[in-house]
């Protein structure tokens, strides 16, 4: 796909970067770094697609999407990616990285030290979409006061089963359910969901996502019932004009158009980080009825916010949303037509640029895009497939931050090659958390 000297080394560093996955820490983020720099400068710029509203299109509001874990938040996050790269938006970005310190939340230090650091900072903030928890007080003062704040829930039972089967490996609780799994031969989830409590720390913050992992992406305190809980949902539903809702999709899309001025174009998509089925557990009855139960309050807040959705999706009229959600699933299926080749493509089959982050434990499929596309289909096609890492790092490059990686190091270890990288190198950490 690449032509040359760029082609050749983006081979060589293909296969140390596959060979190295789980081994190489510093060596790695280096060649990845470097890699991504190559392949994405290698993108073709997102040339405007000129169809007819595009020149008297006002210019989207600030925005503020709070990507909760395992909803479609990448899906929407590569929406909106794609949408302020052709506005040339700037981007609140975390610090070296693709999340704001998570699962604490110095949302403010992380910002304030780019700027302190001289990055290129616009005057004002337009997109605020990486991974965080939800501090609306400092969310507000990173960001302009007519931000629409907009966020994705999904059923709970399916978000603590991609929670869970993706982090494993990494949140303590669910570690040591898989152990404890090893040795009764049975499944972890089911081990875990047996007795929750008993391999479930409260104090232990990288739990937060084993117990109501949606409200705890949304800042509340998802631990159990609690007196404040009606006047913390009141807030949400007060600070959030859209709850989108993952089982409706599309119809979810038309109404975040309506709220931002855009149009079906703008809203075709291919859905992003998504299992393979093989990777997906089957739930009988009394494991839903368990997993329900044990995030009681995640059930609560979707239940709630389903209905507020419906609320909104009447105001709309609901034909006139399904005449919508029917024309945006035609112009995203004319996209699909346009660029993949493959839908579900395994890890192994990926080249580097469109390959999803892994874990130990779930495998992420991706898409293969078709051969002979014109330069200006590759660039948008690539930018719909692109996976949440590589569009960061991407981004980072335009707005002139990898440059800065190498030019102005913050405090730091001193990797090989003499590179300095930021601590550990979460600059392109791996969603699990660890180094590549
Ligand atoms: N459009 C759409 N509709 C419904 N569901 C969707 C959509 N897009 C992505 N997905 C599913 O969302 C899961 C990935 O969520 P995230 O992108 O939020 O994950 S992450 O936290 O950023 O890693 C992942 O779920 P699982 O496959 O169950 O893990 C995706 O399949």
């Amino acid at each position: 796909r690449f032509t040359g000297t760029s082609e050749m080394t983006l081979l060589w560093l293909s296969r140390q970067l596959w060979r190295h996955r789980v081994k190489g820490l510093l060596v790695t983020l280096v060649v990845t770094v470097v890699l991504m720099l190559l392949a994405i400068q290698s993108l073709q710029p997102d040339s405007t697609r000129g169809h007819p509203t595009e020149s008297k299109r006002r210019r989207p509001p600030p925005l503020a999407f709070l990507k909760i874990h395992k909803t479609g938040s990448s899906t929407v996050q590569n929406l909106l990616f794609r949408l302020g790269e052709k506005e040339k938006a700037a981007f609140a970005f975390p610090y070296y990285t693709y999340q704001f310190a998570y699962p604490e939340r110095p949302l403010l230090p992380q910002v304030a030290q780019r700027q302190r650091r001289g990055w290129k900072c616009a005057a004002q903030f337009d997109i605020l979409c990486s991974h965080m928890r939800l501090d609306l007080a400092q969310l507000r003062q990173v960001m302009p006061q007519n931000t629409v704040f907009f966020t994705l829930l999904r059923d709970p039972v399916r978000t603590f089963e991609s929670v869970f089967s993706y982090f494993t490996a990494t949140v303590p609780a669910f570690a040591q359910a898989k152990a404890a799994a090893a040795v009764a031969r049975k499944s972890a989830l089911s081990v875990f969901l047996e007795s929750p409590e008993s391999f479930w720390d409260p104090g232990e913050i990288r739990n937060g996502l084993a117990k109501n992992p949606m409200c705890f992406d949304l800042g509340l305190n998802s631990q159990g019932w609690n007196a404040s809980w009606p006047e913390d949902l009141a807030q949400l539903e007060d600070a959030f004009q859209l709850v989108m809702i993952a089982e409706h999709f599309d119809e979810s899309l038309v109404l975040l158009g309506a709220l931002l001025g855009l149009d079906h174009e703008d809203l075709a998509y291919v859905r992003l980080n998504a299992r393979s089925a093989g990777s997906v557990a089957t739930l009988d009855e009394g494991t839903v009825g368990r997993l329900r139960s044990w995030n009681a309050l995640d059930v609560l807040l979707y239940d709630f916010f389903l209905q507020l959705f419906w609320e909104k999706a009447e105001l709309y009229g609901l034909d006139r949303l399904e005449r919508d959600a029917a024309l945006l699933r035609e112009a995203a299926e004319r996209l699909r037509q346009t660029c993949v080749a493959r839908r579900g493509v395994p890890p192994g089959d990926l080249e580097d640029l469109l390959r999803p982050w892994q874990t130990d434990t779930a495998t992420v499929v991706g898409y293969e895009l078709r051969a002979n596309l014109s330069q200006q289909q590759q660039g948008r096609c690539v930018r719909l497939t692109l996976p949440e890492l590589q569009y960061h790092a991407h981004l980072y490059f335009l707005q002139g931050r990898l440059d800065s990686l190498f030019t102005r190091p913050p405090p730091v270890d001193k990797g090989e090659h003499g590179i300095h990288l930021h601590r550990g190198g979460e600059h392109l950490r791996g969603k699990d958390g660890r180094g590549t």
